[in-house]
């Protein structure tokens, strides 16, 4: 598409937008009583207006039901993760049994982890994207030291090339192939946290099996905002959070995957506890665990019911917008309008003072840019939100900036944008 730099033009792609409509389902924080243009679901979405009535109708379970709620009622307790398991699986490109809510997801990296990560004298190396979200970093470091290895020796990172923000796929393929039968796990976000990169997936994994190794990815920036298709791709585990892009809620529940070819593998170490146990027999209370079939057998405690009362007030937009196709067709656009006009920003300064480290390739991100300012970066940050703009900062200086299809416009984007330009030449003076 030819892009115009004017607010008609942006209005007008809004009126063409069959999904204009859905911003009007969620709530928008306000400074002074004015809406912030919020493009920071790359950290927290904005809350759905069902969230709530979704929120109390498990409250009024609880007050109606008590320890009742868990198997009586319209929606016990004991079942509710399988009315989730449908609309996740539609996220992430899998079937409802590969899927399950729960926990946070560190603690399910770690969780998968315990089953997918089984080092050998030989074969005991993780392979990881350099520049990983610390919990990442810190839950896989923990894992080789739990397994009686050093990080330095058993972790290697694939970094950019001679101070490239960004890796090259070609790199990756190469990292994993050269290490080959030493690789115990190769493990990679699918869309880096700081760059917005998105790896290419599918490659990542078969180089990974051809190597031998087990590969899984944590798709918190990924989940419910790229297509996905974890099952034909072949990916062996993933875990994701749900307070991004799928607007579940600060601390939301995160969301496991496991691929099916390993369902009968009783190999499998798990960290197992009640909820993971067949749940036929499970309030029988015996001895000796026995894993429910498929991503549910990975569960430990009870289902936390009210943070999956929020995921499922998201899931159900994602529903009513046809999930991942019609979204990502929109993002596409949207993160490519906000592309082009940081160019025009650049343009109208007659400098370089924004850099997108963020590919420009469609396939190789999502909707978040991340953009170095060259002068006053973190002033900028401020004058931004001080504008009703709220993006997010990331030492050392990058500005995260997210326009997310289910609620952003592309009027948002004209608008951030021309405040981008207006405070630019406001803050930073010609000579510098
Ligand atoms: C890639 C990645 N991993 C892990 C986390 C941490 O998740 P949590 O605090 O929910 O465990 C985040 C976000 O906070 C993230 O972006
Ligand atoms: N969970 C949070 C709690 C507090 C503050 C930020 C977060 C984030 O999610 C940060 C995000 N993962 C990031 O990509 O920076």
């Amino acid at each position: 598409m030819i892009f115009e730099n004017n607010q008609a033009f942006a209005q007008s792609l809004d009126r063409q937008d069959p999904l204009h409509h859905l911003r009007d389902e969620f709530l928008f924080p306000k400074q002074h009583g004015v809406p912030f243009i919020y493009l920071c679901g790359n950290s927290l979405g904005l809350q759905p207006k069902a969230a709530r009535s979704y929120v109390d109708q498990q409250l009024s379970n609880w007050e109606n039901l008590a320890v009742e709620g868990w198997f009586e009622g319209e929606n016990p307790w004991m079942y509710y993760h399988k009315e989730l398991k449908g609309l996740m699986a539609n996220i992430v490109g899998a079937g409802p049994q590969e899927v399950c809510p729960m926990n946070t997801l560190t603690v399910n990296l770690h969780l998968l982890m315990v089953s997918f990560y089984r080092p050998t004298a030989k074969r005991f190396k993780i392979i990881m994207e350099a520049g990983a979200f610390p919990s990442d970093q810190y839950a896989i470091e923990s894992q080789v030291r739990f397994h009686g290895y050093d990080p330095k020796d058993a972790i290697i990172e694939v970094a950019g090339r001679n101070g490239e923000s960004t890796l090259r796929t070609e790199d990756i393929l190469a990292a994993i192939a050269d290490n080959g039968e030493q690789i115990a796990l190769v493990l990679f976000g699918g869309i880096n946290y700081f760059t917005g990169q998105w790896f290419d997936m599918p490659a990542i994994t078969e180089a990974g099996h051809r190597a031998g190794a087990v590969v899984g990815f944590d798709l918190a920036h990924a989940a419910g905002n790229v297509p996905l298709q974890l099952h034909e791709w072949d990916i062996d585990f993933a875990c994701w959070c749900s307070y991004k892009y799928q607007n579940a809620g600060p601390g939301g529940i995160s969301g496991i995957f496991v691929h099916e070819k390993h369902f009968s593998d009783t190999s499998l170490h798990r960290f197992a506890g009640w909820w993971g146990y067949q749940e036929q027999q499970r309030f029988k209370m015996e001895k000796g665990f026995m894993a429910e079939a498929g991503a549910d057998g990975w569960q430990v405690s009870c289902t936390q019911v009210v943070p999956m009362a929020l995921y499922h007030a998201s899931l159900k937009i994602f529903e009513s917008a046809g999930f991942i196709g019609p979204l990502r067709e929109k993002s596409l656009q949207l993160t490519a309008y906000l592309y082009y006009l940081v160019g025009e920003v650049n343009k109208a300064l007659g400098f370089e003072q924004y850099k997108i480290i963020t590919p420009a390739a469609e396939g190789e991100r999502g909707a978040q840019l991340s953009i170095i300012a060259r002068y006053k970066a973190k002033e900028i940050f401020h004058a931004l939100v001080a504008n009703n703009i709220l993006g997010d900062w990331r030492e050392p200086n990058v500005i995260r900036l997210s326009p997310v299809p289910l609620y952003n416009s592309f009027e948002d984007v004209f608008l951030t944008a021309a405040r981008m330009l207006t405070i630019s030449k406001e803050l930073i003076t010609p000579k510098q």
